[in-house]
């Protein structure tokens, strides 16, 4: 066994890390330069479309010097990465993730497993709690108090109309919502009032019972 031919090899390759570490640093700097000119201008740190001409490079370049391009891509992601986050440091920003291809794409889809989450969640909510107060409004009327069942279901129709109303909004409203922020309104609104609504209708129930 030869040690010394694999020693001389291994050193290569150090030599030839740090090379490419000088090289990584060099278009480091490059890049701070572009991120500084870009805080100065107001633009944002991602450009997708240069960042797709660079991917493109590598696979180009990989292709043709026999490499992997997948692999290169990934490698050319993680270089970018670096760049990104010094550019994000500059304009003191949180620094956007450049394995993610389309963000944008990504928002739509969250937000809109989001809303229809929501929407079910309301629905469902709504239809529990009026089918719930209808049960306890029968049981309080035909059990505790025969002689007014009929009355106090009367009375009960306002309160439960106005928590399916509430309900039923919240679920329109959610299919409109165009952000994160619209979503967790229409979402506090509804629990608050439907909330407060479902409370008032119980503490009736609850009076009617006691004083009979
Ligand atoms: O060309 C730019 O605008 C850069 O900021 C450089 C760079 C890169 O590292 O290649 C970094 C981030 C951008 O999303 C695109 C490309």
């Amino acid at each position: 066994m030869n040690d010394g031919y694999l020693e001389e090899k291994r050193k290569a390759i150090a030599e030839t890390d740090k090379e490419i570490i000088i090289l990584l640093k060099k278009r480091l700097d490059l890049a701070t330069e572009i991120g500084q000119y870009k805080a100065q201008n107001g633009l944002e740190v991602r450009n997708l479309d240069v960042e797709q001409r660079v991917v493109d490079r590598y696979r180009y370049l990989a292709a043709e010097y026999g490499m992997n391009p997948d692999r290169m891509e990934h490698i050319c992601r993680t270089i970018m990465q670096e760049s990104v986050e010094s550019e994000a440091a500059i304009q003191g920003v949180p620094a956007p993730d450049v394995h993610d291809k389309d963000p944008h794409k990504e928002e739509i889809r969250i937000s809109e497993t989001d809303i229809e989450t929501g929407r079910r969640k309301m629905l469902g909510i709504g239809v529990a709690s009026v089918a719930a107060i209808l049960v306890l409004t029968a049981i309080a009327g035909f059990v505790f108090n025969s002689d007014n069942g009929l009355s106090i279901l009367y009375l009960m129709a306002v309160p439960m109309a106005l928590i399916a109303l509430c309900f039923y909004l919240g679920y329109k409203d959610m299919a409109s919502g165009k952000n994160a922020e619209d979503l967790r309104w229409i979402k506090k609104r509804t629990f608050i009032f439907g909330g407060l609504m479902i409370a008032i209708t119980v503490l009736i129930l609850a009076l009617f019972i006691i004083r009979g």
